[in-house]
């Protein structure tokens, strides 16, 4: 199974899933479940802005992929009352691209800016003055014909969204006035998320089939969406009305995704540390290696939870298996090994 048709993969661009599922997406602060303290954070600034009829100040959204930074971008502009143009940072290929988008903005508008650490340097660089004193200088042509151009700008927010906030330029970084970390949800949270879709499509489901989901969804809403999915397709074909608790598990373990929400990637992972490394420590590189995914796959999509959830321990001699993984894989764990 490739990285991008894992079942517990949260993903890192806007999936077919989400596309699919537009109807799941939260619109408003109310329906939007969980991240509590930056909600109310969010609700001061927003009430704030319209009060003094001002845009926003910049957003910087980042946490793991899956948490909802996307849709809060569009929870934040649906509040603020104004329009959102969204667009990502490998989409803007030169200067002029950022110039066109920005040029659409009215008085107040958001400009959602997906994976801003992927910006390249010279867009970034325009970006600078546009965020701070709402300008842009570029210049127009090609050799003799080239001239400097200059736009003023509406005064616009931008949000920008990162699973890696440690990539962004300090300049950059520095330019937003909200700088707010996406946490994984408490599976209270994920049962409501649940909860929400099941209603939303008109499927009943028992609290203890939601606390299921929700323990086995790694605490990202969008791998419960996508987990709940799958098992409304085996109720369906199971003939079941109600997803209960019998169904849910069943189902789950028909999908190979255990009780902590791991899949056969995290387990193979965690099973080359143990078996062929003595549980490490042991370097990203070789671990990519063994188990036939890139570098890239392990530090942005599956590390995350395993880091999390205390499955793993990063060193600066490489990664290690903890205890909790060799207990949860059921192989007896000496002390000391590592
Ligand atoms: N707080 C929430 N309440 C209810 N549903 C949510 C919430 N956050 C996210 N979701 C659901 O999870 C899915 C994934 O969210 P979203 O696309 O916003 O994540 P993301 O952080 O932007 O991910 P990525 O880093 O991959 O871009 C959405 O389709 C949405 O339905
Ligand atoms: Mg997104």
């Amino acid at each position: 199974m490739s990285e991008h048709e894992r079942l517990v993969s949260a993903g890192l661009v806007e999936n077919e899933d989400d596309v699919r599922d537009l109807s799941l997406r939260p619109r408003t602060f109310k329906q939007y479940i969980g991240q509590k303290m930056l909600k109310k954070e969010l609700a001061v600034y927003i009430e704030a802005a319209k009060k003094r009829k001002e845009a926003l100040d910049h957003v910087l959204l980042y946490g793991p992929p899956g948490l909802g930074k996307t849709t809060l971008a569009m929870v934040i502009a649906n509040e603020l009352q104004v329009k959102i143009k969204t667009t990502s940072g490998p989409a803007i290929e030169r200067p002029g691209d950022l110039v066109a988008l920005l040029n659409e903005l009215e008085a107040g508008d958001v400009l959602f800016i997906d994976e801003i650490h992927r910006l390249p340097k010279i867009v970034e660089e325009i970006l600078y003055s546009a965020m701070e004193d709402f300008f842009v200088d570029i210049v127009i042509g090609q050799g003799p014909t080239a001239h400097p151009v200059h736009f003023t700008l509406p005064p616009f927010t931008l949000i920008g969204a990162t699973t890696r906030a440690g990539l962004l330029s300090a300049p950059l970084r520095d330019r937003f006035g909200i700088i707010a970390h996406m946490n994984y949800y408490s599976k209270k949270e994920l049962e409501r998320i649940v909860e929400r879709s099941a209603k939303i499509f008109k499927t009943t489901i028992t609290s203890e089939g939601a606390e299921k989901v929700a323990l086995r969804s790694r605490g990202t809403p969008r791998v419960a969406n996508r987990l709940f999915r799958r098992i409304r397709d085996f109720a369906e074909v199971a003939q079941k009305e109600v997803v209960d608790e019998k169904i849910v598990t069943s189902s789950l373990d028909m999908l190979r995704v255990d009780e902590c929400g791991l899949d056969e990637t995290d387990r193979k992972l965690l099973l080359t540390m143990i078996n062929l490394y003595d549980g490490g420590p042991v370097g990203v590189n070789t671990l990519a290696a063994n188990i036939g995914e890139d570098v890239e796959t392990i530090t942005d999509m599956i590390e995350p939870y395993l880091l999390q959830s205390g499955f793993i321990k990063r060193t600066p001699r490489g990664r290690i298996a903890t205890k909790t993984a060799y207990e949860h894989l059921g192989i007896s764990f000496t002390e000391n090994k590592n």
